[in-house]
């Protein structure tokens, strides 16, 4: 469904990315584990637009989205939580979402929406700044439905966030994937988190894959032990 192959990206002489390949299924859960300055954040960046490929392709459904301005990866189906949420702090809860939200939405937020996150809908009028980091994720989450994506990359959604609101995202994205049939990429360092909702686990280590595994046979000590080298 999703499909990454042989991708190649960095910033000016340095290469962080080094022939990446990776096929996700519709409603899979994948996360991609590393310590910091792994390539998650580039990895992501890359499959945006943000930052441009060097080489490879990135498909969504069999169309290739690699040479894309971002906008138009959107419009293909692809979402981004960026690491540290990046809401807009002076705009309203309500707002915020908005600017996730298609033109034919016309400024509506879907019911389900606030359904899987009630206090987004208690503090809409709130500004954005003003909202704890849990809520914050789980509003900069929701903007990044409003486009109806297919597929969802949340980079790093646990830092910074108190445990309970962690068990909450956690829910509320295992729902999500069921209610709107969502492919989900997750790039983290909490191990917990992830043996929580992931389906796949793979690790990255200095731009490349370096273990894979189902959910079934994950090796839970050996993902801890590329964590804290
Ligand atoms: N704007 C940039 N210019 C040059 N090098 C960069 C830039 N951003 C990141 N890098 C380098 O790319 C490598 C991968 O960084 P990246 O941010 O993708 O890692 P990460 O796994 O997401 O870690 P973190 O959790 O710290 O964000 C690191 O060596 C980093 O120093």
């Amino acid at each position: 469904m999703f499909s990454i192959t042989n991708l190649v990206s960095g910033y000016g002489q340095s290469q962080v990315i080094h022939d990446i390949n990776l096929n996700v299924e519709k409603t899979e859960i994948v996360a991609i584990m590393g310590r910091n300055g792994m390539g998650k954040t580039t990895l992501f960046k890359t499959l945006m637009g943000v930052l441009p490929r060097r080489s490879g392709s990135i498909r969504i459904d069999g169309t290739e989205i690699g040479a894309m301005e971002s906008y138009q990866r959107v419009e293909n189906g692809i979402a981004y939580v960026p690491q540290g949420r990046m809401i807009f702090s002076h705009m309203t809860v309500l707002e915020n979402i908005q600017t996730g939200l298609p033109a034919k939405a016309r400024g509506k937020v879907p019911e389900e929406l606030y359904a899987l996150f009630p206090v987004l809908y208690d503090m809409r009028g709130r500004k954005g700044g003003n909202l704890s980091g849990g809520q914050q994720q789980q509003l900069a989450i929701a903007r990044a439905l409003a486009t109806e994506p297919k597929v969802l990359l949340l980079d790093e959604p646990t830092e910074g966030i108190q445990p309970s609101i962690i068990k909450d995202i956690a829910r509320s994205l295992k729902e999500i994937r069921t209610m709107r049939q969502l492919t989900i990429i997750v790039s983290e360092q909490v191990l917990s988190f992830t043996l929580d909702i992931a389906d796949r686990f793979l690790v990255i280590d200095k731009g490349r894959f370096v273990y894979e595994d189902t959910r079934a046979n994950v090796d839970a000590p050996t993902i801890s032990r590329y964590l804290s080298v």
